[in-house]
């Protein structure tokens, strides 16, 4: 009869369950063992899945010792093995609403006519750890190694300041075996790589690896300097511990001391589940930790009973995972990209790949120090990271992938459009710039794609590859334009023998030919019969149209360092005319509100160029408008008088001075600490412990695209979209 079963499963099949289940074999002690995966968290997904498609289609393959069947591998390591008392499980997913809503039928057939809720969680992306409280007093905590027996991490886990030694308060049952995740912060990885490759150690590729990196150290020392957080998820064996539902010990955890999550929710049915999910995959980057997916439970704990667990997962909790962030890539190059004021940065060009639904073929680098930073080489298998809209970065480098071709980015010391010295603009800052602001072939691009950009003249089909064509094209030989000065004096016949290389704007370089690899040229302004292009026809329209647009949109358009969207509409609402801000002296417009006197000195300083002035002339004769009839409008209520709000991180569209800004000119106070009465915290990329204590004190916390809705819409609609502990999907 044995001989007939295995007769049914082609020899390819078997061979390839074999391979397919060595490669996660493999992976999985990379993982687990050494902190150090190759590969990224969806491709090993995907390898798992291709193994059960396999068993699904030849049950005979599916063994008690498949990788399906376990929760992880069993390992050899430097840590003393220890059994948990109750086993610590994986979970089961759900790919799509399909199978979530599948999972929560079976859970409601099976408990029948039984009162039941669900408890949603978010899905902790860091490592799972096992604590022991015997009469209230941590004994030991362990990894989860195969589930049945972890490895022996108790001096580590002591250092962590989230977990108490002591469990206080009343109740404490003589054993209790507390699961839970620790993670490693996103906003204190940089630093940590920072460290790492300074002090010649291997950098983490993502903060997944770091927390478990840094947990499973043989000297708890080294754990004792990560700042490593906990969050409670579970509950294993217990005596003298009685609740009726997960939520309710929760509850208990929570006063013992235990730091238990701030935003489970529980609900009574599927649709409260989706929107439990909808709503953190809109907020996934406003938790204080990141998050892969969510986790749902049955909460009543007898009801748990009933359902019981697979050799791998309870049957009573399905994983909701969110679309992958982190992708791998292979950075081909690091190349530096010149900015409108000059700033010469780094960014990485790395093999396209398809990451959160669009395809990421660079990111940013920022300076040269970060680059550094993140001890990343050219060659690298690099982690890449696109979370939501924001701008696609590079964790980490894959270390272990290096075969000794990798080479270091060493930035270049002269323009790469120009060739002019680059230096740094005064003594101690990090970025380095072109100071060739006349003839630098980017800076002058950049600035004329940035004048007809949407915060300043927003002209229409005047973009990248109209301001690349118009100044540097391939032929003719003399451009139309050698500055921003005769934009407004464009007239068609200049534009007809037009061609140039067609630019990919997020690179600033020449497209390709997707078959030739060829770079690709075209004639931008004239068709194929010689004439003016119907968009082109337009963009000249538009562009006279342009001169008519209001002040702080031209005066913000002449790219004067520091001088934003905000500060020009300060400026023009003090001067109402051109003229008059640049007749103004250094302590005039520094006294001036919104203003300030960085932007004063960088006003004066600009006006200094003689070839800035003769733009500002050409303008004037070519007929732009140059001053504004205050229309009372300015001057009337302040939407953000009496809020106090406080700036933290690192925003994509603002400076620090630029954000306070926006805030002044709006009537709000900007204050540098979080207490009971601030309004808003408005937090950006690696926001300091002001954000914590924001969330500790329940202070609304505004992401970049909170901090727009309270600019514009004010403080109401701000409150609608900001995040606070309080605050939970209904
Ligand atoms: N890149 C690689 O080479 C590689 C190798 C092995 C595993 N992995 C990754 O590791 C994960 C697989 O590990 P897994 O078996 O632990 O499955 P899983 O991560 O999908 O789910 C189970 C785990 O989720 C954790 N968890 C987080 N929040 C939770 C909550 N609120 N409630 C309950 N549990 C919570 C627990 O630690 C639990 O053990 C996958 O993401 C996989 O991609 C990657
Ligand atoms: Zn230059």
């Amino acid at each position: 009869m044995a001989v007939e079963q295995q007769d049914v499963v082609p020899a390819e099949a078997r061979e390839q369950h074999t391979r397919l289940a060595e490669q996660i074999e493999e992976h999985r002690f990379r993982y687990y063992v050494k902190d150090a995966p190759v590969v990224s968290d969806a491709e090993f997904d995907r390898l798992l899945r291709e193994l059960e498609a396999l068993e699904e289609e030849y049950p005979e393959l599916r063994t008690p010792d498949s990788p399906t069947q376990k929760v992880a591998g069993q390992y050899e390591t430097d840590f003393t093995a220890v059994e948990h008392r109750e086993r610590m499980l994986s979970l089961d997913n759900a790919f799509d609403g399909e199978e979530l809503a599948a999972w929560a039928e079976r859970v409601e057939r099976e408990v029948g006519a039984s009162a039941h809720h669900f408890l949603c969680e978010l899905k902790v992306d860091g490592l799972a750890v096992n604590l022991t409280y015997e009469k209230g007093r941590l004994v030991r905590a362990a990894t989860r190694g195969d589930g049945r027996t972890g490895e022996d991490i108790t001096p580590n886990v002591r250092t962590i300041a989230d977990i108490p030694e002591r469990l206080r308060g009343e109740n404490i049952p003589e054993l209790v075996e507390i699961r839970g995740e620790v993670f490693f912060p996103m906003e204190k990885f940089e630093e940590l790589n920072a460290r790492l490759v300074e002090a010649g150690d291997k950098p983490f590729a993502n903060p997944r690896n770091a927390a478990a990196g840094s947990l499973r150290q043989k000297d708890p020392k080294v754990t004792a300097t990560r700042p490593l957080h906990m969050v409670v998820h579970g509950i294993g064996a217990q005596q003298g511990l009685r609740f009726d539902r997960l939520s309710e010990a929760y509850g208990l955890l929570k006063e013992w001391g235990l730091p238990t999550a701030l935003h489970n929710k529980v609900v009574e049915d599927l649709a409260g589940i989706e929107a439990f999910i909808a709503y953190f995959g809109e907020h996934r980057h406003s938790v204080e930790h990141e998050i892969d997916g969510v986790v749902v439970k049955l909460d009543e704990i007898r009801l748990q009973g009933r359902l019981g667990s697979t050799s791998r997962a309870p049957r009573w909790a399905i994983a909701w995972k969110y679309a992958p962030e982190e992708v791998n890539s292979k950075l081909i190059d690091i190349k530096v990209g010149v900015g409108r004021t000059g700033r010469v940065t780094p960014f990485a060009q790395v093999e396209p790949v398809t990451v959160a639904g669009s395809e990421v073929e660079f990111a940013t680098l920022h300076n040269q120090e970060v680059v550094k930073a993140k001890g990343v080489l050219i060659g690298d298998t690099v982690v890449l990271r696109k979370a939501g809209d924001v701008i696609p970065e590079i964790l980490g480098p894959v270390v272990d992938l290096r075969d000794g071709s990798e080479r270091e980015f060493t930035m270049p010391s002269e323009c790469p459009e120009c060739g002019t010295p680059l230096r740094a603009m005064k003594e101690g800052d990090i970025d380095l710039r072109c100071p060739n602001g006349r003839t630098c072939p980017a800076q002058l691009r950049e600035r004329l794609f940035y004048l007809g950009g949407r915060s300043s003249l927003d002209i229409e089909h005047f973009g990248m590859v109209a301001a690349a064509a118009l100044t540097g094209p391939l032929e003719p030989a003399e451009p139309p334009l050698t500055d921003e000065g005769d934009l407004f004096d464009l007239r068609e016949e200049q534009l007809l023998d037009i061609r140039a290389y067609v630019l990919d704007p997020d690179s600033g370089l020449p497209k390709r030919d997707p078959k030739t690899g060829e770079e690709k040229i075209a004639r931008v302004f004239a068709n194929q019969k010689g004439e003016l292009k119907k968009n082109a026809r337009a963009m000249l329209d538009n562009i006279a149209a342009a001169k008519d647009r209001p002040l702080a949109r031209i005066v913000n358009g002449l790219s004067i360092r520091h001088v934003g969207p905000v500060a020009a509409q300060a400026l023009t609402r003090e001067f109402r005319s051109i003229d008059r801000i640049f007749e103004a002296g250094e302590e005039e417009l520094a006294a001036t509100e919104g203003v300030g006197p960085t932007i004063a000195a960088a006003i004066r300083q600009w006006y200094e160029e003689e070839w800035h002035r003769e733009i500002l002339r050409k303008w004037k004769a070519a007929g732009v408008r140059w001053e504004e009839e205050s229309t009372g409008e300015d001057e009337g209520p302040r939407p953000l008088e009496g809020l106090a709000v406080v700036v933290t991180g690192t925003l994509d569209d603002y400076t620090r001075d630029g954000a306070k800004e926006a805030l002044q000119s709006r009537g709000a106070k900007v204050t540098g600490s979080v207490s009971k009465k601030t309004s808003f915290v408005v937090v950006g990329d690696n926001p300091g412990s002001k954000y914590d204590k924001a969330v500790q004190l329940k202070v609304p916390v505004l992401d970049e695209a909170g901090f727009g809705v309270l600019l514009e819409q004010g403080p109401d609609a701000a409150r609608e979209v900001a995040v606070s502990a309080e605050q939970q999907p209904e």
